[in-house]
């Protein structure tokens, strides 16, 4: 990991009416970085997310990518900036198959031939090889993801964010996707918001918590999980981040 930083926010506001969903947020994450976003629900993390991935146009501050000032570029501008972005949602092309889809997002960044060998090769790390010929309209939730994944790293962009990636997955899916996660982190920086603290145990290492719009606490995942305040912001919200 590099000590440059790839991203950064600063005073990032998103307000939507009366409420402050990002209050004020700085943020840095260095190339090669994996870090992950925890929080309760409604602490801020999937609209601080949408603001770096263009979903949602910040009501102030500012979004840097490598310096270069990215503040309210709509989602394909960004991604054409080499960003891998996979949001809540799948997205895919439905009537099509696995192969065609992560082919198809191969081809943005390779010739004919090397897309060819890359969508193969994405398949296969993703574990969805023997769905290559299935319509990704027809596959589970899980498998969705993980189709979609291989697509983003199809690119092997230098920045990848990821929401909610362990969302609808079976164990076996989500381990796969965990060593998708740690081998993706050693060639590129990687932000995941994710609920799963099974998952996040397996992947973290530096964590920033998210609570009421703002940033709470930034430091490793295992002083995290055995902060008492940490604790105290989930309890009542959902499962303590601790269970
Ligand atoms: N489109 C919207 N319009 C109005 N309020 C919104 C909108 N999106 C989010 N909010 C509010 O912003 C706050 C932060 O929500 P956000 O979804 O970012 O939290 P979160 O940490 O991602 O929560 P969760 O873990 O439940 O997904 C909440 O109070 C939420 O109700």
């Amino acid at each position: 990991m590099s000590d440059a930083h790839i991203l950064t926010t600063e005073k990032l506001v998103m307000q939507f009416g009366g409420v402050t969903a990002v209050d004020n947020v700085d943020f840095s994450l260095k190339e090669g970085e994996l870090r992950c976003l925890l929080g309760p629900n409604g602490a801020g993390k999937s609209t601080f997310f949408k603001c770096l991935t263009g979903q949602l146009t910040p009501t102030s501050g500012t979004i840097k990518l490598r310096g270069a000032d990215i503040t309210g570029w709509n989602t394909h501008d960004i991604v054409n900036l080499g960003v891998g972005i996979k949001t809540q949602v799948p997205n895919l092309f439905n009537g099509i198959s696995v192969y065609e889809n992560i082919r198809m997002a191969a081809r943005r960044k390779h010739l004919k031939p090397m897309a060819k060998e890359k969508a193969e090769q994405m398949m296969e790390k993703c574990g969805v090889s023997h769905l290559a010929r299935r319509e990704v309209g027809l596959l589970a939730h899980g498998q969705r993801q993980l189709v979609e994944l291989a697509m983003v790293l199809a690119e092997e962009p230098p920045l990848v964010l990821l929401d909610e990636p362990a969302a609808g997955m079976t164990g076996d899916e989500r381990d796969r996707l965990a060593d998708l996660v740690l081998e993706t982190a050693r060639s590129a920086a990687v932000i995941v918001v994710e609920h799963d603290m099974a998952f996040i145990r397996r992947i973290a290492k530096f964590v920033t918590v998210f609570n009421r719009g703002a940033i709470f606490r930034e430091a490793m995942i295992d002083e995290i999980l055995s902060d008492r305040a940490v604790q105290e912001i989930y309890l009542g919200k959902q499962a303590d981040v601790a269970a």
